[in-house]
C-alpha cells in the first residue's frame, strides 16, 4: 500500500482545561483534496500549525512526504503552499512587494504565476497592506500559497472574508489543482466549498477526531428544509395534516417541511396545493454535526 502523503501519527497538545488536540491519527494521499471540518475552537488552527512545523507536537509527529513536520520545518515551509488563518503580515510592506518576499524565499524565479493569480481575483497588489480590506489581504495570501504551483497545499479557512464571486472563483482554482495531481489539506467552516472540492473530510471535535467520511456519504446526510406558502391557512393545516411529509412547522399559509432524499415525491405533493411561494435553505455544517453526532460528540447514525 501507497504510505501517505501527509500522515499524522497520535498527534497531541495539551493547553490544558481540555483544549487541544489529542491523539490524532490519520493520511491523506497523494492526489486527494482533503477537508478538516469541525466547530470554532476544535483543533483546526493547532492541527494545521503543526502540519507546518511551527509548533512542536507534545507527543505523536506528522509528517510531509516522509518528512517531519517539526524537524524538517524549513524544508517543509519551503516547498508548501500554505494560508494561515489569520494572517500576518509585515503591514507596512505594499502587496506586490510581500509577494516578490515570499516568492524571493521559496526560490520561485518565473512569477508569471503570480500575474495570473492576481488577474483570477481582480487584485491590484500595488497599495500598502494595512490599507487593504480584510478581502484584500486574504486574496494577497491566497496568491502567495498557490503561487508557483505547489505539489502541497494547506490551506486554514481559505475563502474567510471573501465575497461570493471570489469564493467561486477560489473552488474554481482549487479544482484545476486538484485535476493537475495537487494534494491538499484545507481546513473550512464552508459546508459548500468542501462539498464541491474534497474527496474526503475529517471531522474533529473538542480536538479529537470523530469520524474520517467520504464526501458523497457527508452530502447525503445533510437535509433541505423548504418553506412553502400556499393560498390560505385551511390548506396549509391540510398539507400538514393529511400528507405524509416530515413537516417541521406550520405557521399562517406557511409550511416548512424537511427533505432528505424524496424531493421528485415531495414536489408532486405540493404541486396539488398550487402553492404561491416555495423557499428553500440548506441545514448548516452545525446543523449536520448535531444531527450526525449528537450533543456529545457521539455518532448517531
Ligand atoms: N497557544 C495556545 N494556548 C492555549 N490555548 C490555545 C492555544 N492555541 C489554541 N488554543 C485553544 O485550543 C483550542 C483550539 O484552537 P484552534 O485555533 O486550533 O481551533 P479552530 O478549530 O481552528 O477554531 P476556529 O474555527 O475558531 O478558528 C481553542 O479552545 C483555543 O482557545
Amino acid at each position: 500500500m501507497v504510505p501517505p502523503f501527509i500522515e499524522l501519527t497520535n498527534l497531541t497538545k495539551n493547553f490544558g482545561n481540555g483544549k487541544g488536540i489529542f491523539d490524532l491519527s490519520f493520511g491523506v494521499q497523494q492526489g486527494e483534496v482533503f477537508g478538516f471540518l469541525g466547530p470554532n475552537g476544535a483543533g483546526k488552527s493547532t492541527t494545521i500549525r503543526h502540519l507546518m512545523g511551527f509548533v512542536k507536537p507534545q507527543s505523536g509527529s506528522c509528517q510531509i512526504m516522509g518528512k517531519d513536520c517539526f524537524s524538517q520545518a524549513a524544508l517543509i515551509q519551503q516547498s508548501v503552499g500554505y494560508l494561515a488563518g489569520e494572517i500576518a503580515f509585515i503591514e507596512d510592506m505594499s502587496g506586490i512587494s510581500y509577494l516578490n518576499f515570499i516568492a524571493d524565499m521559496k526560490g520561485i524565479r518565473d512569477r508569471s504565476s503570480i500575474r495570473d493569480l492576481l488577474y483570477r481575483f481582480e487584485l491590484n497588489p500595488r497599495g500598502k497592506i494595512k490599507k487593504m480590506s480584510k478581502g484584500m489581504k486574504q486574496k494577497i495570501g491566497l496568491v502567495a500559497a498557490f503561487m508557483g504551483d505547489p505539489s502541497v497545499l494547506i490551506l486554514d479557512e481559505p475563502t474567510s472574508g471573501l465575497d461570493p464571486l471570489m469564493q467561486n472563483r477560489f473552488v474554481e482554482l482549487l479544482l484545476e489543482r486538484k485535476k493537475k495531481g495537487s494534494t491538499v489539506f484545507m481546513s473550512s467552516h464552508i459546508f459548500e466549498e468542501v462539498e464541491k472540492t474534497c474527496n474526503r473530510t475529517a471531522i474533529i471535535r473538542e480536538g479529537r477526531l470523530v469520524d474520517i467520511v467520504q464526501m458523497k456519504e457527508l452530502s447525503k446526510l445533510r437535509n433541505r428544509i423548504y418553506t412553502v406558502t400556499l393560498h390560505d391557512k385551511e390548506s396549509a393545516q391540510r398539507l400538514a395534516a393529511v400528507e405524509q411529509l416530515d413537516i417541521i412547522n406550520v405557521c399562517g399559509r406557511k409550511v416548512q417541511i424537511r427533505v432528505k432524499k424524496e424531493l421528485p415525491n415531495t414536489l408532486r405533493v405540493l404541486a396539488n396545493y398550487q402553492p404561491t411561494d416555495l423557499q428553500t435553505e440548506t441545514q448548516s455544517l452545525e446543523e449536520l454535526f448535531l444531527h450526525y453526532y449528537g450533543e456529545g460528540g457521539h455518532k448517531n447514525a
